[in-house]
């Protein structure tokens, strides 16, 4: 069994690892920390994982993490870097659900989250977190930095019309001007309390933020260039706040170039996908829902020419709490251990 700790055991990312680990045959849960709820049983504050969980959150002093094979940070940006080092000497395998190990550039690091970077060293060897991009990295990886929810969506809707293994090196679409239109539930702000995701706040409401730039930004630009083999990517990124509490929709565009006006896009996207147990590439004409996903690892995309003209329009679906975050922690955890991807993350999604 992998014995794995969760700092931040109380925020949604948390709970949702704990919902996922607790059903995974090859993990010990071990080690679940919470610094306001210490001494706390688990299952008494979250009463789903009663018979589940047997825990009391202890803080992450108390904790013992270095007794751990695996431990996750589902925790603000900050966290995990301060505490690698002790674990990885510790031979403690690392992943990260906020952005310590996304930014390869520190000063971007710092520019977007605030704070100097406290380990480049440990940065420079930590492998980004989206396995159908970097499956073969992720194995061999100690630590990981997860991708970002909305980053996720972004980069796994535009990686096959620019990824070279399915273009053959031609240029489909213009990579200066690519656009992303994103929505997303309010889980995806955190747990803690806020106003903008008050009940009053949010539902019956929508609107966009970070228009003027958002951390993911960078992150998305940094992923889809090197998925296109280093050239420069140029997109405008909008996310908004949809009244909904999971789920992420991302609404994609690319302008074709003459080299892509005679491809067949359903094909090349099934193609690019063939084989990926979480994928879902939709039949012609599709429109993924958020509620096809909910709960689930699963991220759906339906790729659509309007009126056969010079724009596609890529429709991409994710649970931002699952294959936006704590699933594809697991996913990522099943590889660094040499366990089948898809083990504890069969879950379908719940309807309504
Ligand atoms: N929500 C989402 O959809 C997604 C979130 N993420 C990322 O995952 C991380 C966690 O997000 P989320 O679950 O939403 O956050 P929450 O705000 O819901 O939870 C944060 C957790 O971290 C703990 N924590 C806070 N500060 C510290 C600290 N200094 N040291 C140790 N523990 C701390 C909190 O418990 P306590 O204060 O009691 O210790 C709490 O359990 C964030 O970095 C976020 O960006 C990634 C993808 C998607
Ligand atoms: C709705 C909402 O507020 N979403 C968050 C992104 C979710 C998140 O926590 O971001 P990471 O994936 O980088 O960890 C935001 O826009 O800041």
């Amino acid at each position: 069994m992998i014995k794995v700790g969760i700092v931040g055991g109380t925020g949604y990312t948390g709970v949702e690892l704990l919902r996922l680990l607790s059903q995974h045959p090859e993990v010990q849960l071990t080690a679940i920390t919470s610094r306001k709820e210490a001494g706390m049983p688990v299952a008494e504050m979250f009463p789903s994982l009663r018979g589940r969980v047997d825990l009391c959150f202890s803080t992450p002093e108390d904790a013992k993490l270095t007794e751990c094979d695996a431990v996750f940070f589902a925790t603000p940006h900050g966290v995990a870097m301060a505490q690698a080092k002790e674990l990885l000497a510790a031979g403690v395998k690392i992943l990260d659900l906020a952005a310590d190990f996304r930014l390869k550039d520190t000063a971007e690091f710092e520019k977007w989250y605030g704070m100097p970077h406290a380990c480049p060293e440990i940065l420079a060897e930590a492998v980004y977190g989206l396995a159908e991009i970097n499956r073969e990295a992720i194995k061999k990886a100690r630590v990981i930095g997860l991708a970002g929810c909305y980053p996720t969506s972004v980069q796994l809707g535009f990686a096959p019309l620019i990824s070279p293994k399915s273009t053959g090196g031609k240029k489909l679409i213009d990579l200066n001007s690519l656009i992303s239109d994103s929505k997303s539930g309010v889980s995806g702000a955190g747990r803690k309390a806020e106003v903008g995701t008050l009940m009053a706040e949010a539902s019956d409401n929508f609107k966009a933020y970070g228009v003027k730039g958002h951390r993911h930004h960078p992150e998305i630009c940094q992923g889809l260039s090197a998925i296109a083999g280093g050239q420069s990517v140029g997109l405008t990124f909008v996310p908004h706040l949809t009244p909904m509490i999971r789920g992420i929709h991302s609404t994609l565009y690319a302008r074709i170039l003459p080299d892509g006006k005679d491809v067949d896009y359903q094909s090349l996207f099934e193609k690019f996908y063939a084989g990926e147990p979480f994928v879902d590439v939709m039949p012609a004409g599709s429109t993924p829902e958020t509620r096809s996903v909910r709960g689930s690892n699963a991220l759906r995309i339906a790729v659509h020419r309007p009126q056969g003209g010079d724009t596609l329009v890529i429709l991409v679906v994710e649970d931002n709490l699952v294959k936006g975050a704590s699933g594809q922690g697991v996913q990522c955890l099943n590889l660094m251990f040499g366990l089948p991807e898809k083990t504890g993350l069969s879950h379908i999604a719940l309807l309504p």
